[in-house]
């Protein structure tokens, strides 16, 4: 578990400080060039299961540049799950090919819990519950962890409670969350909702959502969709895999993507998911 727990990428903002002019110049175009790069570039990526050798991953192609959203949909065992897992690193999956380019670095170099640090953030189809851990606890403690990296200084329990609950009533959930052991007898709805109250604490430059939808009620959905808008600014992004239109309709992505057999074999706009829902996969994917 303390893997999974190290998946989850805190991203803050750096000390404010006032820098002399000549350094501003520089880092207004230091800036510049780093919003031109893609955040995420996955050039023919292909990966197998390592216990079995079978090759799940194809060669797949994508590219996210910061603030925008991106959906992924396709049919059952399409391969999408483990294309975000092999993103953060998963031990279940090897890489046998391509890149991924993060930030301008090779992602595939790097330690999950380094994927992690560098502001990747995913959520979990489905949860795991950490026995023993409150929700507050283990919050501020991957918090802390951040901040400690970033040379800034820890939050103390008062500091750190005052934090977690102005992010507690951005994701519209009950104070006693945080008191509960994490995802320990949460319903699915409940885990979901702490998933996204983990992405508000921590942020990302990539948050990655697999089916966070999943189990919602409306009014639940409703609340994480409008959790995840403000978490996205234009310098973060955003890719989601979802087979329901409802929540594409509240979070409007830019793209969206169909994988078939390890591999994107469709890109578009909203205006797919009609086709999609009309047609099915078979057809679209048959148009490529
Ligand atoms: N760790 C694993 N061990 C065995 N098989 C696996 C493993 N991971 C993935 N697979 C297999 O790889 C294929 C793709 O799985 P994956 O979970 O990526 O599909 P998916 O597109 O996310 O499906 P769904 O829409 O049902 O969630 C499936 O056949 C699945 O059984």
């Amino acid at each position: 578990m303390a893997a999974s727990l190290s998946l989850q990428l805190p991203f803050l903002s750096s000390p404010t400080t006032k820098p002399h002019t000549h350094r501003k110049f520089a880092c207004v175009a230091a800036a510049a060039a780093k919003s031109e790069i893609p955040l995420l570039q996955v050039n023919d990526l292909r990966a197998k299961i390592v216990e079995s050798n079978v090759e799940i991953l194809r060669g797949v192609n994508l590219t996210i540049n910061r603030g925008e959203i991106h959906a992924i949909m396709g049919k059952n065992g399409s391969g999408k799950s483990t294309f975000a897992k092999v993103l953060v690193g998963h031990p279940d999956y090897e890489v046998t090919g391509g890149s991924v380019v993060f930030k301008g670095e090779n992602l595939l170099e790097l330690e999950p819990e380094e994927r992690a640090l560098e502001g990747l953030f995913m959520s979990f189809q489905s949860p795991v519950a950490i026995p023993g851990v409150s929700n507050d606890q283990f919050l501020l403690m991957a918090y802390n962890a951040r901040r400690k990296k970033l040379g800034l200084p820890e939050l103390g329990p008062l500091e750190g409670f005052s934090y977690l609950m102005e992010k507690l009533q951005l994701v519209n959930m009950k104070p006693d969350f945080l008191n509960r052991n994490v995802n320990e007898g949460f319903s699915g709805g409940e885990r979901k909702r702490n998933e996204i109250l983990q992405l508000a604490v921590l942020g990302a430059d990539l948050a990655i959502l697999d089916e966070i939808d999943s189990g919602l009620d409306v009014d639940a959905l409703r609340d994480v969709a409008s959790a995840v808008n403000k978490i996205l600014t234009p310098e973060n992004s955003l890719l989601m895999i979802t087979h329901y239109r409802r929540i594409l309709d509240l979070l409007k992505p830019s793209h969206v993507h169909v994988m078939d057999n390890g591999k994107i074999a469709r890109t578009g706009d909203l205006s797919m998911v009609d086709a999609i829902e009309a047609d099915g996969y078979e057809l679209v994917s048959a148009l490529t």
